[in-house]
C-alpha cells in the first residue's frame, strides 16, 4: 500500500480487507446462531474476532511495518510499542446492534500519523453502504454482501447548516443525560438515534448536522468514521473541562502495554465548521 506521510494514501487494499472483514461477521450474523446471551462463545465474539483476524492478517502482509492497535488483541494484552504512525482498528462497533440485529454495526479501520486520522474505511456490511478516505476526498459505495472491492464510489460532503434547524445524531444504545441536555441548547430539527461510528459517515455525507458524545468511546470506536468526516470538510471537536476553544480531537498510542489511555474525551461531531462555536457554547452546560 502506498502510504506516504504528506500524500492521499490509496485505501483500495484497506477496503479490500474491510470486506473481507464484513463477510465474516454476516456469516455469523445471518447463520444459525443463537443470540448472544453468553457472555463467552457468544456469536458477537466470534464475529469481532473473525473480522479483527481478518484485518490483522491483511494489514500485516500489505504493511508489515506499521504497528496495529485492535480492540480484540488489545482485550487479550497485546499491545504495540508506542509509535506516531498506527492502523487503529475496531473490527465490529456497535456490539449491542449486532445483538440487537438492526444492522447498525461497523467494520473500522484507520491509520493514525501523529494524532491526526489520515486515511479509514468504515463499512457497515449489514447495509452494504461503505464509506473511506485515503486523505485527499471521502466517498462511499454500496456493495452487496460477496464484493471485493467497492469501486471508485461517490464523493461524499458535508452541508452547511441548515437554517431551519439541526439534524442531530446520537447513540441508541449508550445515550447519557448530559448529551441530551447539551442537545436541548441547540438550534434543532430533528434527533435520530444511530448505532455505531456510521453516525460520524452520516454527519460526513451531509445527512445529519451533530453527533454530541459526552459519553465514554474508546479511540478505535471513531478514528476511521473520523478520518471520513475531516475528508469530507466537518470536525471532531475535543470537548475539555472548561475548554473555550475548538480544539479537534487527536489520537495517542497507549499510555502503557497494558493499552490503557486509549478512551476519547467527551466530543462533538460537526459537519459545517462554523457550528464548531455554536456547539461549543451548548457545551458550557
Ligand atoms: N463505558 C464505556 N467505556 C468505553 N467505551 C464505551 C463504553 N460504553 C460504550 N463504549 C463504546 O461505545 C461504542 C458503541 O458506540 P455507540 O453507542 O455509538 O454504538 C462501543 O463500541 P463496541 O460496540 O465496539 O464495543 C464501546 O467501545
Ligand atoms: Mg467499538
Amino acid at each position: 500500500m502506498a502510504a506516504a506521510s504528506e500524500a492521499a494514501i490509496d485505501c483500495k487494499p484497506l477496503i479490500s480487507m474491510a470486506l473481507e472483514a464484513g463477510r465474516a461477521i454476516l456469516a455469523i450474523y445471518t447463520g444459525d446462531h443463537d443470540a448472544a446471551e453468553k457472555k463467552d462463545g457468544s456469536p458477537v465474539t466470534l464475529a469481532d474476532q473473525a473480522a479483527e483476524a481478518v484485518i490483522l492478517k491483511g494489514l500485516a502482509d500489505a504493511c508489515p511495518d506499521i504497528p496495529v492497535i485492535a480492540e480484540e488483541a488489545v482485550s487479550a494484552g497485546h499491545v504495540p510499542a508506542a509509535a506516531s504512525r498506527y492502523f487503529l482498528v475496531d473490527p465490529l462497533d456497535g456490539t449491542r446492534e449486532f445483538i440487537s440485529r438492526n444492522g447498525e454495526f461497523t467494520v473500522n479501520i484507520a491509520l493514525i500519523d501523529r494524532g491526526v486520522p489520515v486515511a479509514g474505511v468504515v463499512y457497515a456490511p449489514a447495509s452494504g453502504e461503505i464509506y473511506w478516505t485515503g486523505g485527499a476526498d471521502a466517498r462511499m459505495a454500496r456493495v452487496s454482501p460477496d464484493a471485493l472491492e467497492a469501486g471508485d464510489g461517490v464523493p461524499v460532503h458535508v452541508r452547511p447548516a441548515p437554517e431551519g434547524g439541526l439534524t442531530v445524531l446520537a447513540s441508541r444504545s449508550h445515550a447519557c443525560t448530559r448529551t441530551k441536555q447539551l442537545i436541548e441548547q441547540l438550534p434543532v430539527s430533528d434527533v435520530t438515534s444511530a448505532g455505531s461510528s456510521l453516525k460520524l459517515c452520516l454527519v460526513a455525507a451531509g445527512r445529519a448536522d451533530v453527533y454530541p458524545r459526552l459519553s465514554p468511546t474508546m479511540q478505535w470506536d471513531i478514528a476511521a468514521g473520523h478520518a471520513v468526516l475531516r475528508a469530507a470538510g466537518g470536525r471532531v471537536l475535543s470537548l475539555t473541562p472548561g475548554g473555550a476553544e475548538a480544539t479537534e480531537l487527536a489520537y495517542h498510542a497507549p499510555a502503557s502495554r497494558d493499552g490503557s489511555g486509549l478512551e476519547n474525551s467527551a466530543f462533538i461531531a460537526i459537519g459545517d465548521p462554523e457550528l464548531a462555536p455554536v456547539v461549543l457554547k451548548a457545551s458550557h452546560i
